[in-house]
């Protein structure tokens, strides 16, 4: 099953129809085709990461699901209703159910905590009692009881951006927009306001759509990646997937440092056809199931092999393990590389034969 399967596999299921449906949209900047083609769903409860390189196209994006921007082509579907094909006026009542969250925080100066978070319930016309009561409980689940009645300029950056959510979810929003909500934070606030996203998510169920440039941000709170390239999609998958076996050009590039990647002593020292004393080397990507397994251990006994472990590791990306071994299989003389790496690719996410080394180098 590829990744787009399973995406599409969700939206045929037999659970609640999408949340959120996007179905080949399209959007042009001047001359410039800033989104083509973009199509993807998002079940009830699900965060999803959009990420892409500078001028990918990710702004563009969030604003076209917020509905501030019109969309040249295709269709954005919201709770069952057509964004895309309702009137300004009708799309005010509408994006009461989506919230959102700047990078910069766009907090009103003038105005306290408790002013800049009872905003939207004043617009959707809140008595005053349930106003109060509503900024209250607000600004005590982003950890701000205390802070009510401080100005902006009052705030440290991660209070400025807890304001910011506390207000974005005011009026209980089905679906949460985060534009580069952390990318103005110190890593350790970063840490924070993600921590405190994750949180939300999990207590209130709210739908989250985040984009960023950083994979630390991806790895941390999404469950689902789009990566952007170019105003199309690149690759799209679950989080591990996408950590664990990459497939676009676009998308190794990001997760350069994020994965392990051959030291360059070693690669210096590979050749591509076998020598006296070389072993093949082998890059096995892994993932979930396969990454806590007896590969190894199965791969010596069904080939009498010996696996000599050079470099690699596993991390945990939302509770899964992934990553990379590279293996070396020594005293592989006799044994058919063509089967072990059938074999391999069988367990693993991915698996590619990279040369040959002398094992202990
Ligand atoms: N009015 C415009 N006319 C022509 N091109 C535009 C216009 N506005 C934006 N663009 C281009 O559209 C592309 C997509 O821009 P967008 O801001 O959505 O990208 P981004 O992925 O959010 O980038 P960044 O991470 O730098 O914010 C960029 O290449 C940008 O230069």
């Amino acid at each position: 099953m590829t990744q787009t399967d399973v995406f599409l596999e969700e939206r045929a299921g037999v659970s609640a129809p999408p949340l959120l449906d996007v179905r080949g949209i399209a959007r042009r900047l001047g001359s410039h085709q800033a989104l083509d083609d973009i199509s993807f769903s998002l079940a009830s409860g699900d965060i999803l990461g959009i990420i892409g390189r500078s001028g990918a196209g990710k702004s563009t994006l969030i604003r076209c699901l917020s509905g501030l921007e019109r969309v040249d082509g295709g269709s954005i579907t919201v709770e069952g209703t057509e964004i895309t094909a309702l009137s300004e006026t009708a799309l005010q009542t509408v994006r009461q159910r989506i919230g959102m969250i700047f990078q910069h925080f766009n907090l009103l100066s003038a105005k306290t905590a408790a002013e800049n978070v009872m905003l939207p319930l004043l617009i959707a016309g809140w008595p005053k009692r349930r106003r109060e009561e509503r900024v209250a409980e607000l600004l005590d689940l982003v950890g701000l009881g205390g802070q009510a009645k401080r100005y902006p300029h009052q705030l440290s950056g991660g209070q400025k951006q807890r304001v910011g959510i506390a207000r974005a979810l005011a009026a209980s929003p089905a679906l949460l927009l985060c534009d580069e909500a952390t990318s103005a934070l110190d890593p350790e606030t970063t840490t924070s306001i993600l921590a405190l996203l994750d949180d939300i998510n999990r207590r209130l169920g709210v739908t989250m759509v985040l984009i960023t440039h950083e994979m630390s941000v991806i790895r941390s709170l999404a469950r689902k990646v789009i990566v952007l390239d170019h105003g199309r999609i690149a690759e799209q998958g679950s989080v591990a997937e996408i950590f664990g076996a990459p497939r676009s050009d676009v998308t190794h590039s990001l997760l350069r440092g994020f994965r392990p990647e051959l030291p360059d002593h070693l690669a210096a020292a590979l050749r591509p056809e076998p020598f006296p004393g070389s072993a093949p080397l082998f890059r096995i990507d892994l993932a979930g199931e396969n990454a806590r397994g007896t590969l190894l251990f199965d791969l010596a006994q069904s080939f009498r092999v010996r696996p000599v472990l050079l470099h690699g590791g596993l991390q945990d990306v939302r509770g899964v393990a992934v990553g990379s071994l590279f293996v070396a299989l020594a005293d592989a003389g006799a044994a058919p590389v063509d089967a072990i790496l059938s074999f391999l690719l069988g367990r693993s996410q991915a698996t590619e034969l990279l040369g040959h080394v002398v094992p202990s180098a």
